[in-house]
């Protein structure tokens, strides 16, 4: 079921009345809003101008170095800098730290002492640093505006609070006793503060200002009442370096194990989170999960969902205006007569979202009467308060606390904008259009997006929706736009929707999505922030409930940096141990900036030959999930999980396996072409396997690819990967092959996507997140910086080198079976080779010779068996060297290997060790057998069971 954010502030709906039009085929309409030209702002004198950008030059220099301490922010976008009025508060601070912290005397110090001194009394001690802390955040964060605000606002009640209470502490001087007494207590503001409380009674004011002065103190800090006894406890533990969280029992059953592998001797901890000061059990994302639950929910719902209606209702006794009143009012307002007609209010119902006034006429009232009707608030990004924050504490050594990237490592993108004079100007063509074709039709409203604004029109009863359709080619001509998409209708609602692409469009930061409600509302380790809709809500989605994911487009469209956004909102909001990932990135250099993340299973896979290998593992690894969860009783890998958690999953008793929780395991395929142009019957076979079966495992697959085509994406990975985004393509048969629906090829790239979520029966319109490479360094840092990635060899090996002698060729496999059967029978017999392998005399005799050229057994000696040379110890090394390998270490090597595969296993989570035990068991006895052979060509009679025993 759809979802989308509205936490978000809505592109508006700002309705724009076009008339019903009747019969007004000539009368010209419009948008009835009036736009001032901005006045042309005269000259500066040539001074003026070199002051002003000697001025921001300074504070442009200034700025890139600040911006670049700590965390570097300087991707900043450079329309967004506010360095001058940043450096302004900087050379503030420090010209009043000169006299009010050092002391300095002069005529300009000491004028300026007298004013500030005079004002603020002894809060001009703390004015500097106010400063400096308003001009840092200008610098750095000038786009986060409502922050900056905040930031504003409590330093200004902390300035009154504490002249006040400086006023109290000092004395309460009057002014009639002179400027001195005040200078040394509160100052004028300090005087005028508390002065008129203390009336009441002395304490009135130091009780009110010592209030108002904590209040300034959460403001600025932006902490909330509930957070306040967290934030004082993790400000102890970090002062104090303790952890005052209730330490675990020393095993809390969670998987960590696969961080530091071959390390069972380190300490475990409980395992805790936070969230804005709260604690949480670390599966706490899960808790809601209830079962093998329908998977139709992809998108992250939003409860405390905003009403969507983008065109507002006509109130009873209100009618919309006609095109012609409005044609009207557009003229009066061109002459400078009308302008009060279209009073865009601000609505400040929500307190912090500027809403729309619509334009509606009141019958009886003169054409100008104007009733302001509130619409859905805009867009503002959201400020930079923190993504669910969790700290993790693992047992590695040094005791070192994981935690989860900070927010602030993604900045907030740029304020959207509401509405622009370009959507009031296509507002008037869609009227005019609609009114030269005589279509008894009006523009209702509109959303802005960030890419696109849907457009609504309404017709009136009995005409026609085709009219409006058939009109596709002429309003394109008059929008001046060929990327037009026509909705008919918009899914939900009587009204006809144009989306036409924004000549002023805006990037989605993943910030602000990550930052948003419906992200925040589930600590779900697998969601991600998608982008914002056309109505510029955000989007987040769970990819564990797609369960499968398509991504399509043409080259250039927007694929790859979603897959960046995918993979950072991975690396943000989850820990390596509740997510890992395998990356397949042919193209080498998509994913590179990832390589060495704690989260990766296996290196960055690039070879397409290798990344066929590493399905077939994850099947592997599927099929093993699967048997754990059948053999105890499990739907859902989620279940089993919360099981193992809760200590209900026990091994058998003479088994040693230790379980563990599984993590989701995230599969990355960046270009599925170039996997299926070296096996297509492989991949295919594999990705099929594993979408039609993955979901319960907890293993989930993401396919990127450039070429939607059928060769790529088949038939039958197309019927099993449910969830699709198709960025821009570049045909309409592309777009069939993705979503079976035209609609891509009109998207307008960069992002613009198509997303069709399993379930959903429409694809939604989305702007993809962007994340800068800048950022996304940021977080792969703080994350390796942490833990270093250990990999599993057995994903995809390295390519054994092969050096086979030619005088083995195709019969290398049979040798090996022959070299074995002799060395462990010690019975260098071709009749016994013919009759165990089932080969015939020619096939046997060439065996035998080339035992004999490999020193494996003694010349011929007539009808006896030969002699056998190497000894079963020796047996690893010789068959190493057949093969073309490095010699095994030891003897038992063999063995060695493959518990070594069983060790691995289980430390993904607990792999079925117990079959590969079993297997090892079995070798032994069929070694033993043979080693109880007397050497007779009657004693191996009874081997065929042995020997099927190893596998061969
Ligand atoms: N969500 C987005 N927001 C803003 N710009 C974007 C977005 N996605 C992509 N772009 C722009 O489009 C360019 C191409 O994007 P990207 O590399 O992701 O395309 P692609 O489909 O992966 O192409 P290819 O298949 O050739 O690798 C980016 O460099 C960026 O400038």
């Amino acid at each position: 079921m759809a979802t989308r954010t509205s936490s978000a502030p809505r592109g508006s709906s700002s309705s724009k009345s076009g008339g019903t039009g009747r019969g007004t085929a000539t009368a010209k309409t419009g948008t009835t809003r009036t736009k001032q030209l901005p006045a042309v702002e005269p000259q500066q004198p040539f001074p003026v101008r070199a002051l002003s950008w000697a001025w921001q030059g300074t504070g442009h220099m200034i700025g890139a170095g600040i911006r670049r301490i700590g965390y570097d922010v300087s991707d900043l976008d450079p329309a967004d800098r506010r360095d001058g009025a940043a450096l302004f508060n900087l050379v503030l601070g420090v010209f009043i730290a000169t006299f009010a912290w050092w002391g300095f005397t002069g005529w300009l110090p000491d004028a300026v002492y007298s004013i500030v001194n005079g004002t603020f009394g002894w809060m001009s001690l703390l004015l500097p640093l106010m400063l400096f802390v308003c001009a840092f955040r200008l610098f750095r964060q000038p786009q986060d505006g409502r922050g900056n605000n905040r930031v504003g606002i409590g330093f200004l009640i902390m300035t009154v609070a504490g002249s006040g209470l400086a006023h109290i502490i000092g004395g309460q001087p009057t002014v009639a006793e002179g400027f001195d007494g005040l200078r040394r207590a509160g100052g004028m503001l300090g005087f005028l503060a508390a002065s008129p409380l203390a009336a009441i009674h002395a304490a009135v004011p130091a009780i009110a200002y010592g209030i108002l002065a904590v209040v300034s103190l959460l403001i600025v800090t932006a902490t909330p009442f509930t957070a306040i006894p967290g934030r004082i406890r993790s400000a102890y533990e970090h002062l104090m370096g303790v952890d005052l969280a209730e330490r675990a029992p020393e095993d809390d059953g969670h998987d960590r194990s696969y961080l530091y592998e071959g390390d069972a001797a380190k300490p475990k901890r409980k395992k805790r989170m936070r969230f804005f000061g709260r604690d949480h059990d670390d599966d706490a994302g899960l808790e809601g999960y209830v079962g093998d639950e329908p998977f139709e929910h992809a998108i992250v719902d939003d409860e405390g969902q905003v009403p969507r209606a983008s065109a507002p209702r006509v109130p009873p006794g209100v009618r919309r205006p006609t095109p012609a009143e409005i044609a009207v009012e557009k003229i009066k307002a061109a002459q400078g007569l009308g302008a009060g007609s279209m009073d865009h209010s601000m609505d400040h119902g929500t307190m912090e979202h500027p809403t729309e006034a619509i334009p509606l006429l009141i019958p009886g009232q003169a054409s100008a009467a104007v009733a302001p009707v509130p619409a859905r608030p805009a867009a503002p990004p959201m400020p930079p308060t923190p993504i669910p924050q969790r700290t993790e504490q693992l047992s590695l050594a040094g005791d070192i606390t994981y935690t989860l990237p900070a927010s602030e490592f993604l900045t907030p993108g740029s304020i959207p904008k509401e509405r622009t004079e370009a959507n009031d100007a296509i507002v008037a063509a869609l009227t005019d259009t609609l009114v030269q074709f005589n279509v008894d039709a009006a523009v209702t409203g509109f959303s802005r997006g960030p890419t696109v604004t849907r457009y609504e029109i309404e017709l009136s009863p009995g005409t026609k929706v085709e009219r409006v359709t058939a009109l596709s080619k002429n309003i394109s001509y008059a929008v001046a736009s060929s990327d037009v998409r026509i909705l008919s209708p918009i899914p939900g609602k009587s009204a006809i929707g144009i989306e036409i692409p924004n000549t002023d469009r805006e990037t989605v930061s993943l910030g602000d999505v990550l930052r948003s409600q419906n992200a925040r509302r589930t600590d779900h380790p697998m969601v991600m922030g998608v982008g914002k809709d056309v109505e510029g809500g955000y989007v987040v989605a769970n990819l564990a409930k797609m369960p499968h994911l398509l991504v399509a487009g043409a080259t250039g469209a927007g694929k790859s940096s979603f897959v960046n956004s995918m993979i950072t909102s991975i690396l943000m909001r989850a820990t390596p141990d509740e997510v890992r990932m395998v990356m397949v990135d042919p193209k080498r250099v998509e994913l590179t900036a990832y390589e060495g993340v704690p989260h990766l299973i296996t290196p960055i896979i690039t070879n397409p030959k290798k990344a066929a290998e590493a399905l077939q593992w994850v099947v592997r690894e599927m099929d093993a999930r699967y048997d754990d969860l059948a053999n105890y009783g499990y739907k859902h890998i989620d279940d089993f999980n919360k099981a193992v958690r809760a200590g209900k999953v026990t091994p058998p008793v003479d088994s040693k396996r230790v379980i563990k929780p599984y993590p989701y395991l995230l599969v990355i395929v960046d270009e599925l072409a170039d996997l299926m142009m070296v096996a297509p019957r492989d991949v295919e076979d594999s990705i099929v396997r594993i979408t039609q079966l993955a979901r319960a495992a907890g293993i989930h697959l993401v396919l990127a690819t450039q070429r939607p085509s059928v060769d790529v994406v088949t038939g039958l990975i197309k019927a099993n990967v449910p969830s699709r985004m198709a960025f821009a393509t570049s045909s309409v048969t592309d777009s069939r092959v993705v979503l079976d629906q035209p609609g891509a090829e009109k998207l307008i790239g960069q992002g613009d996507a198509l997303f069709l979520p399993m379930g959903a029966s429409k694809a939604m319109r989305v702007q993809g997140a962007w994340v800068t490479e800048s950022e996304i360094h940021r977080v792969v840092e703080h994350v390796k910086g942490q833990l270093q990635a250990v990999y599993r060899e057995d994903v995809a090996p390295e390519a054994q080198k092969k050096q086979i002698d030619d005088d083995i060729g195709d019969d290398l496999e049979v040798l090996l079976q022959a070299t074995e059967l002799v060395v462990t029978t010690q019975f260098g017999s071709t009749s016994m080779l013919q009759r165990k392998l089932r080969v015939g005399f020619a096939k046997a005799g060439r065996l035998m010779d080339l035992l004999e050229s490999r020193g494996v057994v003694g010349p011929s000696e007539g009808s006896k068996a030969r002699d056998v040379l190497v000894k079963p110890d020796d047996l690893a090394p010789v068959l190493a060297a057949m093969k073309g390998q490095d010699a095994p270490a030891t003897p038992d090597a063999h063995t060695a290997a493959l518990s070594d595969n069983a060790n691995a296993n289980i430390a993904v989570g607990g792999y079925a060790e117990d079959l590969v035990a079993n297997d090892l068991e079995a070798r032994k006895q069929a070694v033993e057998y043979y080693d109880g052979a007397d050497g007779t060509e009657e004693d191996d009679d009874g081997s065929e069971d042995a020997w099927s025993l190893t596998g061969r």
